[in-house]
């Protein structure tokens, strides 16, 4: 769709719903009821391990099929529409690489799979060439297979957030990404807040903190809490784990 005025592509971000979403494995049950992310919100999701995040991104992602109920983006169910998967970025791991190939040839696969040309795709990595420094874009030779996990995540992320896209979803974006390239992507995410629609699953309370305008809390399949982030959101969700493991002291009173 092209804004008339300046002869751009014009923005339009995703509003994801989830109604009665369920995913049963064994004696895991992931259920999300009534679910809105906004469009050009960022939706934080955190959760102890099996909590259900990956579950949740790969049923947005129709990698697998809910037992019951749909995720919908902007309208469409993600199981039987097609529109969306042209607006989606998307980044769970090293799986969704093409190993045998080095980071250049990969992302130019991917841009052609978005339908940008050889030059767009060229002109669109130079804003990545501080963040991928492994070896210099449009010139590495390296197969991905050979790359450091850190690396091998970055050739990833990068590829997810080339097409800039209305929705992007993220598993874990910051892990074994070295301090620096951590607020790298930071500031990444934060630049398209409010442009783009983000699910970023992590472990890392600040980081996730920082890029998010909401966080959910799973556990045990189910979100318990969903809250908009403010300045004490990491406290919050700081004192929320750390009880966790040590159960609020009772008092004589409450004994
Ligand atoms: N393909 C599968 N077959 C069987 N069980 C599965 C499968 N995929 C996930 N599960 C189970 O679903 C539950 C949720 O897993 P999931 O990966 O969604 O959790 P998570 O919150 O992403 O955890 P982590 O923080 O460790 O990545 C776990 O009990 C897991 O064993």
């Amino acid at each position: 769709m092209l804004d008339h005025v300046h002869n751009q592509p014009s923005r339009s971000t995703m509003r994801l719903t989830a109604n009665a979403l369920t995913k049963r494995y064994d004696e895991f049950e992931l259920s999300i009821p009534d679910l809105t992310v906004e469009p050009g919100t960022a939706l934080g999701l955190v959760g102890n391990n099996g909590a259900g995040k990956t579950t949740f991104l790969r049923l947005v992602l129709d990698l697998i099929r809910a037992d019951d109920g749909q995720v919908r983006l902007d309208g469409d169910d993600v199981a039987s529409a097609f529109d969306w998967k042209t607006r989606t970025g998307s980044y769970l791991g090293p799986s969704f690489l093409i190993d045998f190939l080095t980071p250049d040839e990969y992302w130019h696969f991917v841009g052609q799979t978005y339908d940008l040309s050889e030059a767009e795709v060229d002109e669109r990595l130079t804003q990545f060439a501080d963040f991928y420094v492994d070896e210099p874009i449009g010139e590495t030779t390296k197969y991905i297979r050979d790359l450091s996990t850190g690396n091998k995540n970055k050739a990833g992320l990068v590829a997810a957030l080339l097409p800039a896209p209305d929705l992007l979803v993220f598993d874990e974006p910051f892990a074994s990404l070295d301090p620096r390239s951590q607020i790298q992507l930071k500031e990444l995410l934060q630049a398209r807040r409010g442009d783009t629609t983000m699910l970023v699953s992590s472990h890392d309370l600040g980081h996730v903190t920082d890029v998010s305008d909401r966080i959910a809390i799973l556990e045990g399949g189910e979100i318990v809490r969903d809250e908009p982030t403010d300045p004490d959101t990491l406290e919050d969700l700081t004192t929320y784990f750390a009880e966790a493991i040590r159960p609020k002291e009772t008092t004589p009173a409450d004994a």
